[in-house]
């Protein structure tokens, strides 16, 4: 895939999501870390969003609640370039009935190369590293390439162009 370079800038839009069993581990992480994540843009699926609100000074914005579509809407701003870094506390004990979104919310922040947190350790050794407070190139997929390529590609392939109109 072609591959091209999007600069993250010094002050980071950070998505903050946690499954109901993590909550209370991702708010006690949130206020510990208020000062940290004051100067920067934080987006939040919804009970965790508005759990936030209720419990720290941060302006949260919040999106839909995640099982019905809250982690999707996380996913469409990581594909469209406007979340920088993704920490979720998934819980690893339990399933949750919204499996298939959880899995395209991880995939497309590996996909689009952003760093994710999974919990407290890992979340504390990026929001304290030297490049979170920097702004920051990061390679992503080259979106337009990667079309016009799969559009000859398929044409080159056997679809017959008159046919589809
Ligand atoms: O379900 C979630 C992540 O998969 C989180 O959603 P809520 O923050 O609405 O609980």
């Amino acid at each position: 895939m072609q591959l091209t370079t999007r600069t993250m800038p010094q002050k980071k839009r950070i998505a903050l999501v946690a499954h109901d069993p993590c909550k209370p581990d991702l708010l006690n992480w949130a206020i510990d870390n208020q000062t940290a994540l004051e100067g920067h843009t934080i987006y939040a699926t919804g009970t965790t969003g508005n759990l936030l609100l209720a419990h720290t000074r941060l302006p949260v914005l919040a999106l839909m609640s995640g099982s019905i579509g809250g982690d999707q809407q996380l996913g469409y701003l990581i594909a469209s370039g406007q979340i920088d870094v993704l920490v979720f506390f998934w819980d690893p004990l339990s399933a949750v009935p919204h499996h298939s979104d959880v899995k395209a919310l991880m995939r497309l922040a590996t996909a689009w190369n952003i760093p994710i947190a999974s919990n407290a350790c890992s979340a504390n050794f990026l929001i304290h590293s030297s490049l979170f407070e920097q702004t920051f190139d990061i390679t992503v997929p080259d979106g337009d390439a990667f079309l016009s390529s799969r559009v000859s590609h398929v044409t080159q392939n056997g679809v017959h162009t008159q046919h589809l109109l």
